[in-house]
């Protein structure tokens, strides 16, 4: 059978990235994403606004969800020390196995933890099967109707700490409304839109930052 795109896009990864270099990994695929075939991964336009708030946050401590290629993974722990801790959830096995070879390509596979799974089910884990307490940075870039349960899982679970990080992709296209307004309406929460656009497009989106304050109570009327 025809091989799938993700499956293309590490064999793109394979040929035109130097194994051990997380920016050519990250070249290789911005490359064929915009020359072979678009691909849902956050790019280079929001790649480098991610870039600059994972650097002034310097998280011990990072959450990412939908891992999808392992792209924005790469990207991360490109920036941050081995003592790092990093964990990565996808749903999808296959998806799973080609980010796993791109994360290794990369040579991050010692500083990348790709758990297999759903954010629910695993979100309420994640102190027991890692010893996490609280995670500095969070970046959200699964299905977006997912995004609202989602940081709302966080906070019930203690997982946000006063000054965490979450990181939003998408906030416009293919957008999450709900999300947004939570966010932004939400007294615990400090938020802050990043204007962009679609990976690979001239099409309008972007990132929304959201610190959150603490345990605060009430909404913003
Ligand atoms: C069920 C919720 N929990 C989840 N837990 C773990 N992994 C999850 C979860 N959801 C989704 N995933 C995984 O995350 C990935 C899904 C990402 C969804 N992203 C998008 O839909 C997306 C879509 C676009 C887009 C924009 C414009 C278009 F015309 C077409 C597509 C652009 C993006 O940057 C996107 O991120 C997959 O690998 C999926 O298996
Ligand atoms: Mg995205």
């Amino acid at each position: 059978t025809r091989t799938s795109r993700p499956q293309r896009l590490l064999q793109a990864v394979c040929i035109n990235a130097v194994r051990g270099n997380p920016d050519s990994v990250i070249a290789a695929i911005d490359h064929f994403c915009q020359n072979q075939e678009w691909a849902m991964n956050v790019g280079d336009e929001k790649g480098a606004i991610l870039d600059s708030v994972v650097m002034e946050t310097s998280p011990s401590t990072v959450l990412e969800l939908g891992t999808y290629c392992g792209y924005s993974a790469v990207r991360i722990m490109r920036l941050l020390p081995p003592a790092t801790r990093f964990i990565t959830l996808e749903m999808n096995p296959d998806y799973a196995a080609v980010a796993r070879q791109v994360i290794q390509h990369a040579g991050l596979q010692d500083k990348v933890c790709l758990v297999e799974g759903k954010s629910a089910d695993l979100i309420p884990k994640m102190a027991d099967m890692f010893g996490i307490r609280t995670f500095d940075f969070v970046f959200f870039d699964h299905w977006k109707d997912c995004y609202l349960p989602d940081i709302r899982l966080l906070e019930d679970c203690g997982l946000l700490d006063q000054g965490s990080v979450v990181l939003a992709d998408n906030v416009l296209c293919p957008g999450a409304p709900e999300y947004l307004d939570y966010v932004r309406s939400s007294l615990r929460f400090s938020s802050r839109f990043y204007r962009s656009h679609l990976e690979y497009t001239r099409v309008l989106d972007g990132l929304e930052r959201s610190e959150y304050l603490g345990h605060r109570d009430a909404q913003r009327d």
